[in-house]
């Protein structure tokens, strides 16, 4: 099929599926314009006959044993596959959904980029102002301009916060990094001491607490930062080259966080039967496998016997909230797994799981796309810029081959870790009759699952997270992530926000001004020129913490413009965020309403797909014992929105999977 598209340009190549309410270009694909991001070249020049020939190739190889490794990519920077069928399922890594670079979108690939790299020395270190002198101290600037005032949102619940964090462990993470448990390298040990090799070790860069810090004066030296892993440490990138930092998981929405990014990771979590993946029974309720390394992976747990899962992300037991999603969609893969095997009982594992897999993928593309995304990108700008096609009757064909799904690194470390700010330290329990059962203290709980499985509080904590509200949108972030943040059994602990701005910083991310250019928004060339976007008082400290308006990183200005209207992010995010989020719907190939009869949807499955997924129905099909919830469980409750017996919400109609060939 697609080799007739490369070679006979000419022909559709989806006949007969294209959406007739959609313009389609002689390639059946819609003409993808140019949107409002200027000089970004995200359609790279593609030699399309040699892609055609590469491809031929490719195939007249045969098949290499799948999986006979853990991780082979680990110290590599991407494996190209040796050959690629073209599958009615994804691959568990990513690889070969993109036909022409089977290795786009793989795990241990770097970043994408929208601006150039901007390390100090061209190579690797950390930028400099451009007087030459050390930027401004990651943590000052969390203390100024990001301190903790609780506004909270007057719409949106904590469960939306909370789905950003499942989306993001879906699309990527930085190499290198526990991101949840200890670090393996200590550049600053548990006490806030600098370590004796911290200013020599090349993977170190710790934060420093100046000696004034509002909250700790008298405290710890710094905070645990272990650099990125790179092209560069893995001896993929040249000498003189810039470091490119990689990520380690698909960056596919393909639901990665739940059934791994390899073969290594995926198969320790399958049952191998009926299509399901491995769970433990305890107290009558299914739980994820135990880790085997308890210690390490959950280092809160006072026991080897405490829960501490194992799932496709290592990130599963960071905190509860988020531990409860990932036990809510692990649960829905057996849920639907259950169903499929009962009409189709000819069907075997692989196919079972194969099947769950993909309709799970597609539940949660068209909760992202349709119900989440518009929330924070804005429903108009979505639809402007050809992110969603509501009302869509039918198939979108709009994969693009030659769009990079990469997540974008100004994406990663800047735009989309703003919505940190909306993460609230303190979370409620509440009961089926929506009243208050408990509070439980984020920092108390990091790491430590143990908190989920008692008594009731697996459905208290869920029906918390659709009841309680996000923190607002701003530059307020809780003292829980900025002062406690992993604390384990101290009084102190990490800073998220200067985190962010480090990691900004370590990864070489362009500057403030620079990705404004990129994104083709007006460029600052004053401090006072940012008044346009940043409020008077915030340019004040913007002006009195760094030197010149070239040095302001992304991470920092980029929080602090005013949110456009209808999204919850300024306008540089906001470019930064639709960029991606374009990306990554246009270049998968399996994205779940894509018309390629080789992996599409029946019309009829695609519509029950729309009109049935939902992350209420998901909720309550999932949870314990709720039986109420409100439609949209993004929105708090309110008069519109009350919470309506389960059984009311829409749902996927999985008969429409029945094998009638067999039947
Ligand atoms: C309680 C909730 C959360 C906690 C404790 C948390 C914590 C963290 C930590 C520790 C990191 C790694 C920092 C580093 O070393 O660079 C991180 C990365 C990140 N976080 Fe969060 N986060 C939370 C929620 C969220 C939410 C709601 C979003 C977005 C909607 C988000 C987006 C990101 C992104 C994009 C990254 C970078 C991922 C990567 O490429 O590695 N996080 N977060």
């Amino acid at each position: 099929q697609y080799l007739n598209l490369l070679t006979n340009p000419g022909q559709t190549f989806l006949q007969g599926v294209s959406p007739s309410n959609f313009p389609v270009n002689n390639r059946g694909l819609f003409p993808v314009q140019r949107r409002p991001v200027n000089g970004l070249g995200y359609l790279q020049a593609l030699n399309i006959e040699e892609l055609a020939r590469k491809l031929n190739t490719s195939f007249s190889n045969p098949p290499p044993p799948l999986g006979s490794a853990q991780d082979p990519a680990t110290q590599t920077c991407g494996l190209v596959p040796p050959y690629c069928l073209k599958s009615r399922y994804r691959t568990i890594d990513g690889s070969c959904n993109n036909l022409f670079k089977p290795a786009l979108g793989t795990p241990q690939t770097p970043y994408g980029r929208l601006v150039e790299y901007k390390y100090g020395d061209g190579v690797s270190a950390f930028p400099t102002s451009v007087s030459g002198k050390d930027l401004p101290n990651a943590r000052v600037i969390s203390s100024f301009l990001f301190p903790d005032k609780n506004l909270v949102d007057p719409i949106w619940n904590l469960n939306a916060q909370q789905w950003g964090q499942i989306i993001t462990h879906d699309m990527s993470l930085t190499a290198g990094i526990a991101q949840s448990h200890k670090d393996t390298v200590t550049c600053c040990d548990d006490n806030g001491q600098l370590a004796p090799d911290a200013a020599t070790n090349p993977l170190c860069a710790p934060i420093l607490f100046p000696l004034n810090d509002p909250v700790h004066p008298q405290g710890p030296q710094c905070i645990n930062f272990v650099r990125t892993g790179t092209t560069r440490d893995r001896g993929c990138t040249p000498r003189y080259a810039p470091a490119q930092p990689l990520s380690t998981v698909t960056a596919y929405m393909d639901a990665s966080f739940c059934y791994g990014s390899s073969e290594g990771q995926a198969r320790p979590i399958r049952a191998f039967v009926g299509g399901r993946l491995k769970t433990i029974l305890r107290g009558g309720r299914e739980w994820p496998p135990q880790d085997p390394n308890v210690t390490l992976t959950c280092e809160s747990a006072q026991s080897p016997n405490e829960p501490c899962y194992l799932a496709g992300d290592i990130r599963v037991n960071q905190n509860p909230q988020l531990t409860i999603l990932q036990i809510i969609v692990l649960r829905e893969h057996n849920r639907i797994a259950g169903i499929l095997s009962a009409i189709n009982p000819h069907w075997d594992d692989e196919t079972l799981y194969q099947e769950a897999r993909r309709i799970l993928i597609a539940e949660l593309q068209h909760i992202n796309y349709y119900e989440y995304l518009p929330i924070f990108l804005g429903f108009e700008n979505m639809v402007k810029n050809k992110l969603i096609y509501p009302g869509a009757n039918g198939y979108v064909n709009d994969y693009n081959p030659k769009v990079d799904p990469s997540v974008l690194d100004e994406h990663a470390t800047a735009a989309f870790r703003h919505f940190h700010t909306l993460i609230r330290g303190y979370l409620k329990l509440v009961t089926e009759s929506r009243h208050l059962a408990g509070i439980v203290r984020l920092s108390d709980w990091f790491n430590r699952p143990l908190l989920i499985e008692l008594e009731n509080a697996f459905d208290d904590l869920t029906r918390g997270l659709t009841y309680q509200e996000q923190s607002f949108s701003d530059q307020f972030w809780d003292s829980e992530i900025t002062q406690f943040l992993f604390k384990r059994n101290n009084t102190f602990g990490g800073d998220l926000r200067a985190i962010d701005i480090q990691r900004g910083r370590d990864h070489g991310l362009g500057s403030y001004v620079s990705t404004r250019a990129a994104c083709g928004l007006p460029v600052p060339h004053t401090f006072n020129e940012m008044l346009d976007f940043i409020s008077a008082e915030n340019v004040e400290v913007l002006k009195a913490i760094y030197e010149h308006p070239g040095d302001v990183d992304l991470v920092v200005a980029g929080s602090l413009e005013h949110n456009v209207p209808g999204a919850q992010a300024g306008p540089t995010f906001l470019c930064i965020l639709t960029e991606q989020f374009y990306r990554t719907r246009v270049g998968d190939r399996y994205f779940y309403e894509n018309g390629d009869p080789s992996i599409a949807f029946t019309p009829s499955q695609l519509e029950t797909i729309r009109k049935g997924s939902s992350i209420a129905r998901i909720l309550c099909d999932n949870s314990d014992n709720i039986r109420h919830m409100q439609p949209k469980a993004f929105q708090q409750i309110s008069s519109g929105n009350m919470p309506v017996p389960c059984d009311k919400l829409p749902a996927i109609d999985l008969s429409l999977w029945r094998d009638f060939e067999f039947h």
